[in-house]
């Protein structure tokens, strides 16, 4: 087949994944340009900027394959679109995913405006992620062959429209495959290590940067049943389920096990804390979400039989969920318990390996009480 009039505009990150991504497609005789964004200011007080770093590992690979690659300045789109969010979930008390709103706003919608400006068929970019084209003309997003490093999570707000626009060349292949591709063809990328964590914060501390932006206000620290614990730092650095950074030893209390967070009163300032990592205070059978998308079609009201994930790198669960079309909200319930669902992740939708969309957690229930007091 002749590829060679098909244009695809390759979101290149100066990693090793989206090297591979544009490799591949040049090698397949595609039409290839290749394009860095500058989302964050990250330049540091040495004046050393990881984009600087990360657009010169672009350029080298572009160089190397033969694609022409430019850059492109989307700091105002993102911070709008997706650090505005990122603050004001916070300011709730919840813990937003910068990444599906990433993917949704930026680089499916403001890079994919400005790729179909410079004339492409397609965008590619270098997730784990797999497209399925059917007869009937729609576009289906499916679990990557690599299930360790599937990324549908953060992909499930993309609407039809923008995946049917998108490629995602190495859906088939396995990370340590793609190490191997990047090395057999020399490409400087090849051995570069991981991005990890939030993209914008990076290495760097994130109490420091979040305190950097939002006050951080202390307060009182305590169990369900009203046994005051000390102080917290602010409520904002706290994630349902987590254990570490609580500053109270195993020793009070009845037992030595370890504390979590179970809960948060975002009016007054408390942070719940109880015992144990299987602790009942973690545990719900429901949850309420909004903003929900779909990645084929929005289904009527109705209640419908599928699997979910309530965070990235978690097993599917069986859950029902009750759909409500007008305001785009559903109730969703377990066929077990789940620990540590979390006002402001995204629960993702699974009908086998399609992943069928997403929304955003609301609240969680136990027992039609409502857990967490956010
Ligand atoms: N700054 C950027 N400019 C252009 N495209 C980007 C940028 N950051 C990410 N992307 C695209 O989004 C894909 C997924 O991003 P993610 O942050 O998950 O990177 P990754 O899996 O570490 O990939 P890579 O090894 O290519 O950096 C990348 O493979 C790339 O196609």
């Amino acid at each position: 087949m002749d590829n060679s009039k098909t244009r695809v505009v390759v979101g290149m990150s100066g990693g090793v994944d989206s090297s591979v991504t544009a490799l591949l497609l040049k090698q397949q005789g595609y039409d290839v340009i290749g394009v860095f964004m500058k989302n964050w200011d990250d330049t540091d007080e040495f004046g050393v900027c990881t984009a600087t770093e990360d657009y010169e590992d672009v350029r080298k690979v572009a160089e190397k394959i033969g694609v022409p690659y430019y850059s492109v300045n989307f700091e105002k789109e993102y911070w709008d679109r997706v650090f505005e969010y990122f603050l004001a979930e916070y300011r709730k008390g919840r813990t937003p995913n910068p990444d599906v709103m990433c993917n949704k706003e930026v680089k499916f919608k403001a890079f994919l405006d400005y790729a179909m400006d410079l004339d492409a068929d397609y965008v590619a970019m270098g997730h784990y992620a797999k497209i399925s084209r059917d007869d009937t003309g729609y576009t289906h997003l499916m679990r990557a062959t690599d299930t360790n490093k599937d990324q549908t999570y953060f992909l499930s707000q993309l609407s039809q429209y923008q995946l049917d626009k998108t490629m995602f060349p190495l859906q088939d292949l396995t990370k340590p495959e793609v190490r191997k591709i990047a090395e057999e063809a020399g490409l400087a990328t090849a051995k570069k290590k991981d991005s990890t964590g939030i993209c914008f914060i990076g290495d760097r501390n994130f109490r420091q940067f979040l305190g950097q932006y939002l006050p951080a206000q202390p307060g009182k620290m305590m169990t369900p049943d009203g046994v005051e614990m000390g102080t917290h730092t602010g409520l904002m650095y706290y994630t349902i389920g987590q254990r570490s950074g609580l500053g109270i030893g195993g020793t009070q209390g009845s037992s030595n096990e370890p504390w979590f967070v179970v809960g948060k009163d975002i009016n007054e300032n408390i942070l719940y804390v109880d015992q144990g990592f299987y602790n009942e205070h973690l545990y719900a059978d429901r949850l309420e979400a909004s903003d929900f998308s779909f990645t084929t079609q929005f289904p009527e009201t109705g209640t419908y039989k599928v699997t979910a994930k309530f965070r990235y790198r978690q097993p599917d669960v069986g859950v029902t969920v009750h759909y409500n079309a007008e305001d785009n909200t559903a109730n969703v319930v377990f066929d077990e318990p789940v620990r540590a669902i979390t006002p402001g992740q995204a629960v993702v939708l699974y009908d086998g390996e399609e992943c069928l969309g997403g929304g955003i957690i609301d609240h969680a229930y136990q027992n039609e009480r409502v857990l967490q007091y956010i």
